[in-house]
């Protein structure tokens, strides 16, 4: 781990605690945050077979397009459209972390209110993602076409927060759901089982509260 170099010269090296405390960091935040978002995405498709069949045919396309038919190439990944704005969807519908915590380190002005320092602020990532004002009377609707467009409030959108300590997985975690998802698309058609019960629930993160019983069949490519 290289040293730091503060503001006045001196150098600062993160001690054996501290990198254990930051890989811990790393795999609470990587891996139920990604894992949530697959399991809705495909739980989403589960009930919206249209795009299902779309999200389908475009995976097919892009790897038929290669020569070698099996596995996505970096530059393959960027092909997959609709399979970025069905994640960005899910990310909408089910943000993984609904509320960002902030304290403030000076007086502030937010949208005319008065904030003083060392207040703790509650930012409602899943208010924002809901907001008919800004999403339209369907907000609650999945239709990744709204991802089809540059979006035009960036602040409207926000599962991986905003700002200097935004998410330092962001990148890692759409190239990772973009694999898992194609993969699955690929190999299987899903329905929702009739066990499954829709029962979001927010602890550390959004997830199924009675699970996910999704229905896999096998198809030949
Ligand atoms: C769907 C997947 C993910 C979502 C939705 C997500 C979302 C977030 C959010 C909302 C934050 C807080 C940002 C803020 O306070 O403004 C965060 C922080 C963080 N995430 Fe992710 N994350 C995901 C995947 C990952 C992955 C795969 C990794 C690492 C491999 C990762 C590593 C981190 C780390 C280290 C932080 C703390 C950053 C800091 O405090 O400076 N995340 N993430």
């Amino acid at each position: 781990m290289s040293p730091n170099r503060n503001p006045d010269g001196t150098e600062d090296k993160l001690e054996v605690e501290e990198i254990v405390e930051e890989c811990k960091t790393f795999y609470f935040a990587g891996k139920e945050t990604s894992a949530n978002t697959l399991t809705w995405a495909i739980v989403l498709l589960a009930i919206n077979q249209d795009w299902q069949t779309k999200a389908r045919q475009e995976v097919l396309q892009v790897l038929d397009d290669r020569t070698n038919n099996i596995l996505l190439s970096a530059e393959s990944l960027g092909e997959l459209k609709l399979i970025s704005m069905i994640l960005n969807e899910t990310l909408r519908l089910y943000a993984p972390i609904s509320v960002i915590q902030r304290r403030t380190c000076r007086d502030a002005e937010v949208g005319g209110f008065q904030v003083p320092t060392n207040t703790q602020v509650s930012l409602y990532v899943i208010a924002a993602h809901h907001d008919p004002e800004i999403w339209g009377e369907d907000a609650d609707r999945f239709n990744p076409e709204r991802f089809s467009q540059p979006r035009k409030h960036l602040a409207a959108f926000l599962p991986w927060g905003l700002g200097p300590r935004i998410c330092a997985g962001q990148s890692f975690a759409m190239v990772e759901m973009k694999v898992a998802l194609a993969m699955i698309l690929r190999r299987y058609r899903f329905e929702l089982s009739s066990s499954y019960v829709h029962s979001p629930v927010q602890f550390m993160t959004v997830h199924p509260q009675y699970g996910a019983q999704v229905i896999f069949t096998k198809i030949g490519y």
